[in-house]
């Protein structure tokens, strides 16, 4: 059998997700990038070469609106990813999504200023650069989410709208009203320009959003609760990791099957 070289699965993660303990072989390096340093873990999931990326850095100490997104997607490119699962940890806008409950994003809202959201400045050979949004998030890498978490019986929402505010603080009652009245789903602080710079670097991009409180206002009007809040990132984060342990373990599959698997 020849071996190849695959291409390294991109994961980037935030709140609550910091290591990945299925990985085999895992060491962590600094990837030095035009727009900066990351952190990036590698290693090996079911033989499948993954590159790990905790948006807030270990111990969360990186707050959304501070995290460098070019360095991120631009390392991750760098190291030859070309998909990218990303997971996002949201609040409900849509009173329908509860707590608990998995989203796979098909479009997003960006509700964010000032952020360094482009690979394009207009400064480099290509001069000025118009980036297509229609589908961001890849319809196929969707697809291999949604059937990894089929497979294994873990509901999941086919769809959903990612509002982007910026954060750090939550968003009002009025905020989320308005992102309602647009069409958003769930609200998060990470979503944008994550998905846009992957696009921009030519990367396939999907992510799994795990809701984890109802959104400012939505359904009653309790101020949000960081306890609660925890106790559903704690018992959701498995099913998250699970649906992608599976999607990981089909790749394996069929990476076998097709005679490139691992030597
Ligand atoms: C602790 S709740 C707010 C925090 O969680 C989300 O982070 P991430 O998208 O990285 O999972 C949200 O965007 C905020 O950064
Ligand atoms: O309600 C929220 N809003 C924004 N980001 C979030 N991340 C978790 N919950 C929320």
């Amino acid at each position: 059998m020849t071996s190849v070289s695959l291409a390294p699965l991109g994961i980037i993660a935030g709140t609550g997700f910091y290591d990945l303990e299925a990985l085999d072989d895992a060491h962590t390096e600094t990837v030095e990038t035009a727009y900066g340093t990351t952190s990036v873990t590698r290693g090996s999931w079911h033989g499948q070469p993954v590159a790990f990326v905790a948006r807030h850095g270990l111990g969360h100490k990186v707050p959304p609106h501070r995290v460098n997104y070019r360095a991120i997607i631009r390392a991750l490119a760098d190291l030859g990813v070309r998909d990218v699962i990303a997971v996002n940890v949201t609040g409900g806008i849509d009173s329908d999504v509860e707590a608990g409950e998995l989203v796979c994003l098909d479009d997003f809202l960006d509700f964010t200023h000032g952020r360094e959201g482009t690979f394009h400045d207009g400064d480099g050979p290509e001069g000025v650069v118009h980036t297509d949004m229609t589908t961001a998030y890849d319809p196929l890498l969707r697809g291999e989410i949604l059937d990894a978490a089929s497979s294994i019986g873990q509901p999941i929402i086919d769809g959903g709208v990612y509002v982007c505010f910026d954060g750090p603080r939550f968003e009002t009652p009025a905020e989320i009203r308005l992102a309602a009245l647009a069409g958003g789903t769930v609200a998060g602080m990470t979503g944008v320009p994550e998905v846009t710079l992957a696009v921009e670097a030519g990367l396939r991009y999907a992510a799994i959003s795990l809701v984890v409180n109802p959104a400012a206002g939505v359904g009653s009007a309790e101020p949000i609760s960081m306890d609660d809040l925890d106790a559903v990132l704690t018992s959701g984060a498995p099913k998250v990791i699970a649906v992608i342990d599976e999607l990981v373990h089909t790749r394996s599959v069929f990476t076998a099957d097709e005679g490139h698997g691992p030597a």
